[in-house]
């Protein structure tokens, strides 16, 4: 029976054009799926020379691959996992590789790994993105956890990443269950991101009374300078995008109520677990929910119906300050994201680098841009930068936009135009360079009505103070 190199348990959007990518980069590979059409589908989708085959069964499968195996999931996240592992893992043998590349919540990743152990095999979470494109031109990719399991498939996860300047977008990410925890953070910048550009997107329409044409014009501008990335080239092409079904554009027809699976939400609960502060992608993650109230705000939107909108009066200034104040916003978002990693490295015992995360974020991924080439710099010079805001390099870049966040921020509070990304950014960036805060007041209520304690700031120790008089 001819003998395969890799697996992939899962044939939906992500695995089947992954499989086809570890193909096309000569690898044999087997594909397994529920869908029994998705199998069968399998072979006619791959690169004509290429070895690809669609198993009928799971005894199949392991059956085909050579050993030891090396089988990559990716399925949906939670349960469908467990389902897989459980109906493989009697089927393996001492030392086979099962890699979890799907969207996965990493204490799973925990609990699998260790189960697995205790079976004498070896399961990676591994993130991955770049969605299908990417899966099968050249995704980031995200591998953390078992060292020798990692040393075996590192070749392949070389070729079938993104290149930038001829590097891989692909790195160990740490231990344990790092590689997902690196994905799911990835994933927070990319809700905080998007949220952003879409009030950019408000401001311009509402503000500036930009239409669809107008608008690609603006991102295709900012896509060509400083602002690069994927997420402002697939914007200025969405504008452009006729509707099959009216004489519109496609995205005036689009409901405005977002979806979302979930790791936005962990990222969140996670930066709250670890005492993290991350405002500006928890506000993405309530937005998503908080845009799913389409009844409620119909209702309040009569309501409330005063709004008047005044134009800017330099347009054109308006315009170049709302691209700076989303390039600031953004960074700040990365700055929240990667303050998460810092922390979650030393909580976890994760031992996450920091300059290759961003190193393999420059190409492939959903939050790629050219200012993961700043950050990489920053991180070059210094290993252990706790935030990427405290970089002399990145103060200046904040400095010579502040004003415009400021300005545009002013702008979207006075007329009514909902901006919570752009200002929590802002907000963030306000208290995180704010030598003294007004949380000694925090202290004071606390101990009054709690007796709390508090410290002081001209001696050492605890103290408690009995406040105000016996009348209170
Ligand atoms: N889509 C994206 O852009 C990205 C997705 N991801 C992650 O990758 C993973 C896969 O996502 P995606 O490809 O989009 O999902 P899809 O739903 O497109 O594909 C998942 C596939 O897995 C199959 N499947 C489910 N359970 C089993 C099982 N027990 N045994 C075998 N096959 C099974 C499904 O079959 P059936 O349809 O019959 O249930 C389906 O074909 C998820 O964790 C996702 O979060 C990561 C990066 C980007
Ligand atoms: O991992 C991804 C991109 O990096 C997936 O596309 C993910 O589904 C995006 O999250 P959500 O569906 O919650 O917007």
């Amino acid at each position: 029976m001819e003998q395969y190199n890799y697996g992939v348990i899962g044939l939906g959007v992500m695995g089947r054009n992954l499989l086809y990518n570890i193909a096309d980069n000569g690898f044999a590979v087997a594909g397994f799926d529920l869908d029994a059409e998705k199998v069968k589908e399998l072979h006619a989708g791959a690169t004509p020379g290429t070895m690809v085959t669609g198993t009928a069964s799971i005894q199949d499968f392991v059956a085909a691959l050579e050993s030891p195996r090396k089988i990559i999931l990716m399925v949906p996240a939670g349960k469908p996992v467990d389902a897989v592992l459980e109906n493989i893992t009697p089927l393996l043998t001492k030392g086979d590789i099962v890699v979890d590349a799907g969207n996965s919540y990493f204490k799973d990743t925990d609990r699998r790994i260790a189960d697995l152990a205790s079976k004498d095999l070896h399961f990676m979470g591994m993130g991955v993105s770049g969605g299908e494109k990417g899966a099968r031109r050249g995704p980031s990719i995200m591998p953390g956890g078992d060292l020798e399991a990692f040393k075996l498939l590192k070749p392949m996860l070389e070729s079938i990443a993104a290149k930038v300047d001829g590097e891989a977008c692909t790195a160990y990410m740490g231990k344990s269950s790092a590689g997902n925890y690196v994905k799911m953070v990835h994933n927070g910048i990319e809700y905080a991101i998007m949220q952003l550009i879409s009030e950019a997107y408000d401001l311009l329409r509402k503000g500036a009374n930009l239409n669809n044409d107008q608008l690609y014009e603006v991102f295709k501008e900012w896509n060509n300078g400083e602002m690069n990335s994927f997420l402002i080239e697939i914007t200025r092409d969405i504008f452009q995008q006729k509707d099959d079904l009216t004489n519109g554009y496609l995205v005036d027809q689009i409901l405005d109520k977002a979806g979302a699976k979930g790791t936005g939400k962990w990222t969140s609960e996670q930066a709250m677990e670890i005492g993290v502060s991350i405002p500006t992608i928890d506000i993405a993650v309530t937005s998503r929910i908080l845009s799913a109230y389409k009844d409620e705000r119909v209702q309040a939107a009569k309501l409330y119906s005063e709004k008047q909108i005044t134009k800017p009066d330099n347009v054109e200034l308006f315009i170049k300050e709302v691209g700076e104040a989303l390039y600031l916003a953004t960074l700040i978002s990365y700055a929240q994201g990667l303050a998460l990693l810092v922390k979650a490295s030393e909580e976890y015992g994760f031992d996450i680098p920091l300059k290759d995360v961003v190193k393999i974020w420059r190409g492939g991924c959903i939050i790629r841009s050219v200012l993961l080439e700043k950050f990489y710099s920053a991180y070059t010079q210094d290993e252990n930068l706790t935030n990427i805001l405290l970089n002399k390099e990145i103060s200046e870049i904040v400095k010579s936009k502040i004003k415009s966040l400021r300005n545009t921020a002013a702008y979207a509070v006075n007329n009514g135009i909902s901006s919570l990304g752009l200002q929590t950014a802002l907000g963030y960036f306000d208290a995180y360079t704010t030598e003294s805060l007004p949380v000694n007041l925090i202290q004071a209520q606390r101990d009054y009505f709690g007796a709390h304690t508090y410290r002081r700031i001209d001696r050492e120790g605890v103290f408690h103070t009995s406040w105000g008089n016996e009348n209170n």
